[in-house]
């Protein structure tokens, strides 16, 4: 079942499209992935997409348009894991995490056993058991990060949107996290939308993809519909090879960019300064 909807989102900034004419559908227990360069409109989709900014354009969950949602509605809905920022939390992890809870609260509500409960379970998912009562800002970008996807599963909202969640991972945690994700979607009946950068992750674990070029939808669709070699090598400027395993699995998918082997495509603009001195 269709649960998200975008129709022709378009976000304008001082005179220039930053999103143009955006359309997307997203099905429940789906795991949909936004794709594109940097500056591309990743971030202000999925803030769009999840309410946080407001949009020209309709965006609609489980049959309801999202501005219409009041904020602690929304936020039972909606769980939103947004990229790292400066912290100035001085609280700890289990502090941190507790506050998925609030949007299921009201102001005199008591802290129960089972809330308890959840917010454990929800910190040992993502491997911070130990690490419960650490100062949030004193733990590493990558246990903040897990931590941050600690406090969405507490939320248990049926929709979780996630800004370059595994970033700040290394590569076993990369995995975990977006098996965890992907295992939500599938067996909990959950739609998740993330952004990423590693389009062999995304291969990986997204059902659909959306790949964004300079505010537009370039390609929408399954895997191997959206990961085709030639468009990847214009909207990513590099040459790019995607070899497919049909072998070992139906949608496996490898993705290799390989700059070293051959020219830049013709698209690439940017030219590059490789020395620096400082100013004298
Ligand atoms: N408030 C704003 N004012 C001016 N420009 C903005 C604003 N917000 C976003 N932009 C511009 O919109 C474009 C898209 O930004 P966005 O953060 O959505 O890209 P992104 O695809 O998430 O990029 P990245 O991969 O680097 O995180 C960028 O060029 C950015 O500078």
């Amino acid at each position: 079942m269709t649960t998200l909807i975008a129709q022709d989102l378009n976000l304008k900034i001082d005179s220039k499209f930053i999103l143009k004419n955006i359309n997307l559908e997203v099905n429940s227990g789906q795991v949909m992935g936004v794709l594109g360069p940097n500056g591309a409109g990743k971030t202000s989709l999925l803030k769009m997409l999840s309410g946080q900014t407001d949009s020209q354009g309709c965006v609609s969950w489980q049959n309801k348009q999202l501005n219409t949602y009041a904020p602690q509605e929304l936020a039972q809905q909606i769980a939103v894991v947004n990229q790292l920022n400066e912290s100035v939390f001085s609280l700890n992890l289990q502090q941190i995490v507790r506050m998925g809870l609030l949007p299921h609260k009201s102001l005199l509500s008591r802290q129960t056993a089972r809330d308890d409960q959840h917010i454990a379970d929800a910190i040992a998912r993502v491997g911070l058991a130990e690490k419960t009562y650490q100062t949030f800002n004193s733990l590493s970008g990558g246990e903040q990060q897990r931590g941050l996807i600690a406090r969405a599963l507490v939320q248990r909202a049926a929709f979780i949107v996630l800004d370059e969640p595994v970033n700040h991972l290394d590569i076993y945690y990369q995995h975990q996290v977006l098996s965890l994700l992907t295992s939500l979607a599938h067996q909990f009946n959950m739609t998740v939308a993330m952004s990423l950068h590693d389009l062999n992750l995304a291969a990986n674990y997204c059902d659909q993809l959306c790949l964004l070029h300079d505010g537009k939808m370039v390609a929408q669709g399954t895997p191997s519909q959206v990961l085709q070699a030639e468009r990847l090598e214009q909207v990513f400027r590099i040459p790019c090879q995607v070899k497919h395993h049909a072998a070992q699995q139906p949608n496996a998918l490898r993705i290799d960019f390989s700059p070293s082997n051959s020219q830049p495509s013709t698209c690439a603009t940017a030219t590059w300064q490789t020395e620096w001195s400082p100013p004298t």
